[in-house]
């Protein structure tokens, strides 16, 4: 199998990974740090996601970030992955209100944030002409449906998806509408995998898996969680890392070598006086 070159910056490809049944591989970053590291590897499109108000800003959910967290993370992302494609969540109400604000908000996004791409929650009538306002402006648009975290307060919890027969055929048509709206990408969250199969073969465009099962056409995960940086372990999760308990070790070394005077070491230390 002759692997799709990607320059990471033309959408074209990932429809070609797609097509060739080259799996797609999505990260989330939020700062400068982050971005160097998963721009160092493999993994294809980082996702600046609003899952930032949990795991970098402590909120109890995603409902309060707001477009301006977005821009300043965006951007310090984009300063440590100058050459990737970048995805970067539109916040709640950043694109329910009206459609000049959705095609502000988007705009800035890009503009101001410098990534590629945005992603938006949703597939109801006024979502689908979201995406076709923001394609129309040139803007790609990765769609996500299932379980949007955004619709909490519907859903009452961050419940999977698409248990039921009827929500699965209204999945299943919103996916093909978002598709059909321009949407060039669309992560499926939190749903059966009977369910991520189907629409993956239904739609033409990519599908990116979260709690979707095996066979989207791609999986995406939380950079905290799949380190072990988060107290979330939903049941798609798999931690590569134990970075939690890693830094706490650390810190605690460190602070245990200050009490006990044993850093600074000379090495540390400029001019160190002679020790007596
Ligand atoms: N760190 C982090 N990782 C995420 O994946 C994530 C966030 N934060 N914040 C925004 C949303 C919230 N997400 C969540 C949070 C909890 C579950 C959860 O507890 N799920 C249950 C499923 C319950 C059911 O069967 O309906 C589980 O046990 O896995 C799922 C997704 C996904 N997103
Ligand atoms: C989990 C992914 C899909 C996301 O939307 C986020 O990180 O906000
Ligand atoms: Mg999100």
């Amino acid at each position: 199998m002759t692997k799709v070159k990607n320059n990471k910056t033309d959408i074209a490809v990932f429809k070609e990974m797609k097509h060739h049944q080259e799996k797609i591989c999505m990260l989330t970053a939020y700062d400068y740090a982050m971005a160097k590291c998963v721009s160092a590897t493999s993994v294809d499109i980082i996702l600046v996601g609003d899952s930032l108000g949990m795991v970098v800003l402590g909120y109890e959910d995603t409902l309060q970030v707001t477009l301006e967290n977005m821009i300043y993370h965006c951007s310090a992302v984009r300063r440590g992955a100058p050459d990737s494609f970048i995805i970067a969540d539109m916040p709640y109400l950043s694109f329910h209100l009206s459609e000049k604000q959705t095609r502000q908000n988007a705009g800035k996004l890009i503009v101001q944030g410098k990534v590629n791409a945005v992603k938006l929650e949703g597939g109801s009538k006024s979502r689908i002409d979201a995406i076709k306002a923001i394609v129309d402006m040139e803007i790609p648009v990765c769609a996500h449906l299932g379980l949007t975290p955004q619709s909490i307060r519907k859903f009452g919890g961050y419940k999977v998806q698409g248990k039921k027969p009827v929500e699965q055929e209204e999945l299943l048509k919103q996916a093909e509408e978002v598709a059909k709206a321009g949407a060039f990408m669309l992560v499926l969250e939190g749903i059966p995998e009977l369910l991520g199969k189907e629409i993956t073969e239904t739609v033409s465009i990519p599908t990116i898996g979260i709690g979707a099962g095996r066979f989207t056409d791609g999986q995406v995960l939380v950079y905290h969680d799949l380190l072990g940086y988060s107290d979330l372990q939903p049941k798609y999760v798999k931690r590569y890392a134990d970075l939690n308990n890693n830094i706490i070790e650390a810190v605690e070394n460190f602070s245990q070598e200050v009490k006990n005077g044993v850093f600074p070491a000379p090495e540390n230390i400029y001019y160190p006086l002679i020790q007596q």
